[in-house]
């Protein structure tokens, strides 16, 4: 092991790929020491003084932990980019995300943010259509989307599932989704279900004059059947695709992104398992490099947390990865462990608010996000008392209102389903 890396005069170059991280060291281990292992188990080195790595290897190719905060237990390491296959980013993950996260000489290690060099940003095509395209695709420009899961999460047959994704149409919602655990089970099969969902999608169309996306999870055992799955969305005439991004996997994530591209479909991604990782604050790897990834790779929409819905997440943390999703210039933001960005020709994605919403938070969620945000209800909508039609029409009375900067107890007065889910969800 090389006792080198740390460098604190090294300034990063241009084509450096520069990780921040929260180390924690173990007992008996001090902080330098931590992060040089740490350094060198993430790029080029091992436990012990290796002979085959010659001093012009290492000079050429070892990292730089250019920044040191003891107190802060923070350091940012520089990596060249010849460490890395530049377009791949499980083999990113493989270094920067590796081995170092189970070390014994750390009780705790978080990979904080990684800022990517133009030249890898150059590998990879980003969203095809971004929050501009999917303001094309869906015709709605000056407002947020309203989108719906539909619910029992898993269940229902394909026809009552249609039923329900067209009464949410047919109330108000831009989007229909699945949930994220309803793939090809018996009682509900991709194909049927994607082919009656899209028929009543066109159906609402016609009679709303309203574009009406539905969103289908692909997600599958094997890339070749998620493909086989885009494909018949293609063929039956759909704008979008959904996915599992963590249980689907990076691989998965980059190969239905070539995919999309000859399918022409919009990509939904959805972020459960995402607590596995990103949770802890002193350990694994942050939800802001998990929205970085996919903005790299191309996934046009992402959950990113709500603030006021039941998921965990603080704001300044949902609002940091709104940022990243939208920004073409991210500054950087020493105290939230955020790095400095430039995401160049790559488009922004739109931000999912989804997680335990209902039509009365619409007022705090558009002071939260803004107008350039997906709002999404299950619970929301399909708990409506008077049903499901009522529940999307209510969001989009409760997102009217808040447009017209009139509070919804003012517009209850005049609108019925508004009414009621203010006794349902402000009175209780
Ligand atoms: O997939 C999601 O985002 C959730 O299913 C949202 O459902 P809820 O609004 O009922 O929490
Ligand atoms: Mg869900």
């Amino acid at each position: 092991m090389r006792r080198d890396y740390i460098d604190t005069g090294y300034s990063p170059k241009d084509t450096d790929l520069i990780c921040e991280f929260h180390i924690e060291p173990s007992a008996g281990v001090n902080f330098e020491e931590a992060a040089t292992h740490m350094a060198g188990e993430s790029s080029i080195d091992s436990w012990t003084e290796i002979s085959t790595l010659s001093p012009e290897l290492a000079a050429r190719l070892k990292p730089h932990v250019f920044y040191v905060n003891e107190d802060a237990q923070t350091v940012r390491v520089a990596y060249s980019e010849e460490l890395f296959e530049l377009g791949s980013v499980p083999q990113v993950l493989s270094a920067v995300a590796g081995n170092i996260l189970s070390m014994k000489v750390v009780d705790n290690l978080r990979l904080q943010d990684i800022a990517f060099p133009g030249s890898m940003l150059h590998e990879f095509k980003g969203p095809k259509f971004g929050l501009p395209g999917i303001r094309e695709l869906t015709g709605v420009q000056d407002r947020p989307l309203i989108g719906t899961i539909v619910k029992p999460k898993v269940g229902l047959t394909s026809e009552k599932h249609a039923e329900v994704a067209y009464k949410s149409f047919a109330g108000g919602c831009d989007l229909v989704k699945d949930d994220e655990n309803l793939t090809d089970q018996k009682f509900n099969g991709f194909e049927k279900r994607a082919e009656l969902t899209l028929k009543l999608a066109e159906k609402a169309e016609s009679e709303t004059g309203e574009r009406k996306m539905y969103l289908c999870n692909i997600t599958a055992p094997t890339c070749k059947e998620m493909i086989r799955r885009m494909n018949i969305l293609k063929d039956l005439g759909a704008s979008y695709a959904m996915i599992d991004i963590v249980p689907a996997g990076w691989t998965a994530l980059q190969t239905l992104r070539e995919e999309a591209d000859d399918a022409g479909l919009a990509l939904h991604a959805h972020r459960c398992m995402h607590s596995a990782y990103t949770r802890n604050p002193r350990h694994g790897i942050s939800m802001l490099v998990v929205a970085k990834l996919c903005r790299l790779i191309g996934l046009d929409q992402l959950h990113i947390g709500t603030v006021v819905g039941k998921m965990h997440g603080e704001k300044h943390e949902v609002l940091s990865l709104r940022d990243e999703c939208v920004l073409d210039n991210v500054p950087a933001d020493e105290n939230q462990h955020i790095l400095a960005q430039n995401w160049g020709r790559l488009k922004p994605m739109f931000p999912v608010a989804s997680g335990g919403l209902a039509p009365t938070m619409i007022p705090d969620l558009y002071t939260i996000f803004g107008k350039d945000v997906i709002m999404q209800f299950g619970g929301g909508i399909h708990a409506h008392p008077m049903g499901t039609a009522a529940g999307a029409t209510a969001c989009r009375q409760a997102l009217e209102a808040t447009l017209e900067g009139v509070s919804l107890q003012e517009y209850a007065k005049s609108h019925r389903e508004l009414e009621v889910a203010i006794d349902k969800w402000l009175k209780k």
